[in-house]
């Protein structure tokens, strides 16, 4: 196929790859200054109305949905010759399936994609969507401030929920797709998601797909050393019987989430070791924080080494924060800490942008630390709000600090947000911090709290 020039104002760089139905295309935004996939249905298909009709259906559901965790369509258009396309999301990082293939993946940073997939797929049953191929090579990554994010993609499939009985045709990947799938008008519901959720972490875990259902060896057995409760979810989700599955991806992706903060979960490297700065950057970052902050120190330490050390020393408080993080500070009241109401007061904050620390309009990833005299234990952040929704309680005990943690691991507005009351064991002082992350990451809130030093 010779590649095209343009599609209206996008200029075509490469071709990206072909499905059964499609092509995309990486393009660029000349006027916005931004790469762009652009997905262009295939001639032989482009004329028949119930596949045009499936293509824009894609579009507008992701559209509709405009999630964190799924490809965004930003617009859709027909071109001369009558075919459509779409203009989406260029995922920079390939597919699971290329990250499966370079080999076994820690295992927390397995569940960590594995729970954005599964909010991904939450965003879609929310929005009445069953999305019916769910497989490793439809879930795209995304570079991100902090590492990489998951873009669940490819809705050619998708249907919703409520016409998904009845006259359905066979649809969905083998090794993937659920029993009930494979029988032309067999009645779906979200469960059938389930069960490909339950085959792609089989595979991020142990490497490979599972066997064809009933699905019998259990992960552990293909990798040893996993938690019991992860062995049980994954082969509960791929019971031939869909009573026996978790009822929906929320639930399933509650259940992996709640695995993954287990205290003897195996360790995998620590998280900053993968997400390196070139180290020109990580220098230039740590001179504009030295120009910028009174009382703050910086230091990178070795060259490739992505956290920044910063110190308020009004406050003798010392926060290891990830360098991508590390553009903006404050060490005065404009942090707003949303335990304010609960005594929280100026404290040091390093983020990416420290005035819109609490909004939810623009996202901004950072630490807010403050020290406060007594042995206190705040009730979360007293009252406040700042995700919407109730926080996951969870006691920490780190070597240095011993407390409590709050996680709002979806934030209204993005993201996710964390704060913590802790104290040294025996010291009756409490320091409240406060972590927003793009990505829910339980390993970051506990290195970061228990990176924290008083001077
Ligand atoms: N938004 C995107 N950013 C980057 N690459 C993409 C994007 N969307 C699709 N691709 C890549 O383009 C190729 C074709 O994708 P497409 O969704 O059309 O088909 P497929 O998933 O490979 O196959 P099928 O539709 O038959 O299951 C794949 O290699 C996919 O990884």
């Amino acid at each position: 196929m010779s590649q095209p020039e343009a599609f209206g104002r996008y200029r075509v760089i490469r071709r990206l790859g072909s499905g059964s139905f499609a092509t995309v295309w990486l393009a660029q935004d000349d006027l916005l200054n931004y790469p762009v996939a652009i997905k262009v249905l295939a001639e032989n298909w482009a004329h028949q109305m119930d596949i045009q009709h499936r293509f824009l259906e894609e579009a507008r559901i992701l559209r509709q949905t405009d999630s964190t965790w799924l490809v965004a369509v930003h617009d859709v258009d027909v071109l001369p010759d009558g075919r459509p396309y779409m203009v989406m999301t260029y995922a920079d990082q390939g597919s699971v399936t290329d990250l499966i293939r370079r080999g076994q993946l820690p295992l927390d940073e397995a569940l960590r994609l594995l729970t954005e997939i599964g909010q991904g797929i939450t965003v879609l049953h929310n929005h009445g969507t069953i999305h019916r191929d769910i497989k490793p090579s439809n879930v795209l990554l995304q570079s991100s401030p902090v590492g990489q994010r998951v873009l669940v993609a490819d809705l050619g499939f998708a249907k919703a929920i409520d016409e998904a009985s009845g006259f359905t045709a066979a649809a969905g990947t083998p090794g993937y797709m659920s029993p009930e799938q494979s029988i032309p008008g067999g009645d779906l519901d979200v469960r059938s998601d389930v069960y490909s959720l339950g085959a792609v972490a089989y595979e991020l875990i142990t490497g490979r797909p599972p066997s064809r259902p009933p699905v019998k060896v259990p992960p552990g057995r293909i990798r040893p050393g996993l938690p019991r409760a992860l062995d049980e979810l994954i082969l509960s989700a791929l019971s031939v019987d869909r009573e026996s599955r978790p009822a929906d991806a929320k639930t399933f992706t509650d259940r992996v989430r709640a695995i993954r903060t287990e205290p003897d979960l195996p360790k995998a490297d620590p998280w900053w070791q993968r997400y390196q700065m070139p180290w020109r950057r990580t220098v230039t970052l740590a001179a504009s924080l030295l120009l910028v902050a009174a009382g703050a120190t910086a230091s990178t330490g070795a060259p490739g080494m992505a956290l920044t050390t910063v110190r308020d020393a009004s406050q003798n408080i010392l926060v290891n924060v990830p360098s991508v993080w590390a553009r903006e500070f404050h060490t005065d009241l404009a942090a707003g800490p949303a335990a304010a109401g609960a005594g929280a007061g100026p404290g040091l904050l390093v983020a990416t942008d420290a005035d819109d620390w609490h909004s939810t309009e623009v996202p901004s990833y950072g630490v807010y630390a403050t020290v406060m005299p007594g042995s206190r234990r705040l009730s979360g952040v007293s009252g406040a709000d700042p995700c919407g929704g109730s926080p996951e309680e969870r006691e920490l005990h780190t070597p240095t600090w011993e407390g409590t943690v709050w996680d709002w691991p979806e934030c209204n507005g993005g993201g996710a947000f964390t704060s913590a009351a802790v104290h040294q064991p025996g010291v009756p002082t409490t320091v409240y911090m406060e972590i927003r992350q793009p990505a829910y990451r339980p390993d970051v809130v506990n290195d970061i709290i228990g990176g924290t030093r008083l001077v």
